[in-house]
């Protein structure tokens, strides 16, 4: 079966071999999106074991007939979104450390603690529904691809269980034990062994379930780790078999970034204090910065400068970070404002990070751009442009399309 999608006022492919549409309106500020007006897609394919795939793109008044068609009435049409960070199994609520923020407390991940009594004490049932109801909200803001870490279980049972859970929804899991030292293990030579269960048994029993390993690699915070534990956790996630990535630079200066690009790995995250070396290394490097803006709106830390990262010709995606305790919220729509309004993004960038800039942060080449042969995992702005995703900010106006 083929779907044949027309009334595409403006199709952004996120595809560099696609050269922007000229002399139309809004093509300067649309530059890099690889835009086709007056657009149509086709759809086929799709089975139990295979996505939906795109098989034509081109001017509307151009297009194939399929076996049946939809018209959109002239909206734009995006890649959905690419969420590269997220921790989404999780239960309670830390809505009073939030309000508690914005008087003035600072964040320093002790409130990981809370979050972790609640997930443990969660049944397995509670945890699905929490987490589907969180996918579904990410899907009906434009959301097609999400990475989900564990983390709130910090022992190897629950660490299991979250990403048991997290594979029934996404192949793009990560092993996060070593997120903070959980409480029962800070006395004396506890966070030694606990560093001992993270890499040995907890890793051994997670692994099958994730494709990642990440790590809080974050000196300011007595809860975190520093650049040795995090270097051995890495390492030992390598070993057993899974990629890298890193929560670095956060809090503070740190040695997550430079670790991060020293072992390989996908995606630093966060980078919200970064040095000239850090911004030097990471622009020699296979790493992407990942930068989570709704947490420097969370905790009222300073907005990092996206452009000195741009200008240095830096890989950089967006990504929401939701979580319970720095950034509740789900929506890329939101991230792409505030790295417009904050971080000094144009709104192309923030669009390409937030999709292409995700995939690469998830070594995905199958998402990000809409291109023929890849998934057909698309996002519809019920505007004529997608310059409408930040000028409309806290406005639903993007969903992924269901087809
Ligand atoms: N920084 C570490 N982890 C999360 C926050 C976790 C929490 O406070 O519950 C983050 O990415 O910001
Ligand atoms: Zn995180």
């Amino acid at each position: 079966m083929s779907m044949l999608i027309t009334g595409i006022r403006e199709l952004v492919t996120c595809d560099d071999t696609v050269e922007n549409a000229r002399g139309r309106t809004n093509a300067d500020l649309t530059r890099g999106l690889g835009v086709v007006p007056d657009a149509a897609v086709v759809i086929g394919g799709g089975s139990e074991d295979s996505a939906p795939a795109v098989e034509w793109i081109g001017p509307a008044d151009q297009a194939p007939a399929a076996d049946w068609a939809i018209d959109l009435g002239g909206k734009a049409v995006l890649p959905g979104f690419v969420d590269s960070h997220a921790h989404l199994v999780f239960a309670g609520d830390r809505s009073a450390e939030f309000a508690a923020r914005m008087t003035g407390q600072p964040y320093d991940g002790g409130g990981i603690a809370l979050t972790m009594a609640a997930t443990r004490e969660a049944g397995d049932a509670e945890l699905r529904d929490l987490l589907a109801k969180r996918v579904g909200e990410m899907r009906s803001q434009g959301t097609t691809t999400v990475e989900i870490k564990s983390g709130y279980g910090l022992d190897v049972e629950h660490e299991v269980r979250a990403l048991r859970l997290a594979r029934e929804v996404t192949p793009e899991t990560t092993f996060l034990g070593a997120h903070v030292v959980p409480p029962d293990r800070r006395g004396a030579g506890g966070r030694e062994a606990y560093l001992d269960l993270v890499c040995g048994e907890m890793l051994a029993a997670c692994a099958p379930y994730a494709r990642w390993v990440d790590v809080f690699c974050e000196p300011a915070s007595a809860h975190a780790f520093d650049g040795e534990e995090s270097r051995r956790v890495l390492e030992a996630g390598r070993d057993a078999g899974l990629e890298l990535r890193v929560h670095g630079n956060q809090l503070g200066h740190g040695p997550g970034v430079q670790l991060a690009v020293e072992l390989g790995a996908a995606s630093v995250d966060h980078c919200t204090y970064l040095s000239d070396e850090d911004v030097e290394a990471l622009a020699g490097s296979g790493t992407v910065a990942t930068l989570l803006p709704g947490v420097e709106f969370s905790t009222r830390q300073p907005y990092p400068d996206a452009r000195r990262l741009f200008d240095a010709g830096v890989d950089v995606a967006l990504a929401t970070d939701c979580n319970p305790g720095t950034c509740s919220s789900s929506s890329m729509p939101l991230m792409i404002a505030l790295a417009v309004r904050e971080m000094g993004m144009t709104p192309a960038e923030a669009l390409r990070a937030a999709t292409v800039g995700g995939a690469r942060a998830l070594r995905r080449d199958d998402v990000g751009r809409i291109r023929v042969g890849q998934r057909a995992d698309l996002a519809v702005v019920d505007a004529p442009s997608v310059l409408h995703i930040p000028y409309r900010v806290g406005v639903p106006i993007v969903r992924a399309l269901e087809v």
